[in-house]
């Protein structure tokens, strides 16, 4: 029995929700670049948990549900309040947050179709308000609740900022929701997948898939590249800076990915979102030195920018905290976690692979006095 490091290249299930062949991401069949250009998020949602296109009226019954369960029990936002707001990452209130959710929701451990669907909507829902709201109450705001008649994207950056956001803003939340909404089998939405294999409830399998988007080689990247370009400072210094990185054998966060190897479908979109909003917020330098980079690690270790790479530039420029770059991640990639879970129920077996071995040969037990 031999292993194969951290996975790679195993099929380890089969799934209508998403593909990557040829390094084109496509949803359902449909490709992210038409995707991105043109459809809303919630149309996106509907795909991955429908596995169609919405009519009118299924996409305005989903937008309204949506809607209808963003508000939070008191009992969670006492709960967001209770944490120490000076130091909790915003991931780890977020992560404990659904978990506490589940223990507000009297479905939480009903396993019939409908009901999962049902808790789909108020996940899906309250996680974006649940990262608004902890955003606003460690500034010692109150919670903001959604308006009726804003989409998901605007309702996000409403409930975030307490003031109705610009058309331009709107765009840009809607395509960065779009872009991260769902890849296939992705660490986090593999762990969701494993995690409700056991017929472990919902709340457990998407609270287990925030714990691995967490992590820098994942989600968490797109905070760091952030803190990156914060060091770097100004275009001149991007490439001297990036070069000893890698003198020093350091990872440069944003960049390389496991499956795709001449570049990241998604990162062309942020890319030109970044252009604009640099440009428009007077600030292109973020640009311009994620840029110098992209091509410097291009040319010198082959390398090309991943999803989270422009994403940051995006995200700064819409006055978005940077600890709350992967939550807004999360508050997209639900949309996929919840969609696999789904099609995992449906089609359920324990995921249980095996390890080989290579830990000592077979050993006599020693009294602890003898050791
Ligand atoms: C949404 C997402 O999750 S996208 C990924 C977000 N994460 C990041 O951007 C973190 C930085 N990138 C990385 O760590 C990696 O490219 C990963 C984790 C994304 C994919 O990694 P893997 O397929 O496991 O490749 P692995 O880490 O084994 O790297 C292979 C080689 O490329 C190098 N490499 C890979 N990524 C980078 C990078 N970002 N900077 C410098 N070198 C890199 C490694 O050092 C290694 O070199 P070696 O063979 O000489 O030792
Ligand atoms: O698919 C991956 O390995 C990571 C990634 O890009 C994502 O989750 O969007």
């Amino acid at each position: 029995m031999s292993s194969q490091k951290g996975l790679e290249g195993i099929v380890a299930t089969e799934t209508s929700i998403s593909s990557i062949i040829n390094d084109q991401l496509t949803y359902v069949g449909y490709k992210i670049d038409d995707l991105a250009e043109n459809s809303s998020f919630e149309e996106v949602i509907y795909l991955l948990w429908h596995l169609k296109m919405p009519t009118q009226a299924e996409l305005d019954e989903l937008k309204a549900d949506l809607t209808a369960n963003m508000n939070l029990d008191t009992a969670v936002i006492d709960h967001l309040r209770s944490y120490d707001l000076s130091s909790v990452h915003p991931m780890a209130a977020l992560r404990s947050a659904v978990s506490i959710l589940g223990l507000y929701d009297k479905e939480a451990d009903v396993m019939d179709e409908a009901a999962n669907q049902r808790k789909a909507v108020r996940i899906q829902a309250k996680i974006a308000t649940i990262v608004a709201a902890f955003a606003r109450i460690r500034k010692g705001q109150d919670p903001v609740g959604p308006k009726e008649d804003l989409s998901f994207a605007a309702n996000f950056l409403y409930m975030l900022n307490g003031k109705e956001p610009e058309d331009v803003e709107v765009e840009a939340i809607n395509k960065a929701l779009i872009l991260h909404a769902d890849h296939e089998l992705n660490a986090s939405t593999f762990t969701a997948r494993v995690c409700v294999a056991t017929l472990s409830d919902i709340y457990s399998g998407v609270t287990a898939a925030i714990g691995a988007l967490k992590g820098p080689l994942h989600g968490g990247a797109n905070e760091r590249v952030m803190a990156m370009l914060t060091d770097i400072g100004d275009e001149e210094n991007a490439v001297p800076y990036i070069k000893e990185k890698i003198a020093n054998n350091e990872k440069i966060m944003g960049m390389g990915h496991r499956v795709y190897k001449s570049g990241d479908p998604r990162a062309k979109h942020l890319k030109r979102m970044s252009e604009r909003l640099t440009k428009l917020t007077g600030q292109p330098k973020w640009y311009n030195m994620s840029v110098k980079i992209e091509d410097f690690i291009k040319e010198e270790k082959g390398l090309p920018a991943n999803v989270d790479f422009y994403s940051a530039s995006v995200y700064h420029s819409l006055g978005i905290d940077h600890d709350l770059f992967t939550p807004l991640f999360a508050t997209s990639r639900v949309s996929g976690w919840l969609a696999h879970i789904l099609e995992q129920y449906d089609n359920n077996r324990l995921i249980r692979p095996r390890a080989e071995y290579v830990g000592p040969d077979t050993q006599d037990y020693t009294a602890i006095e003898n050791r």
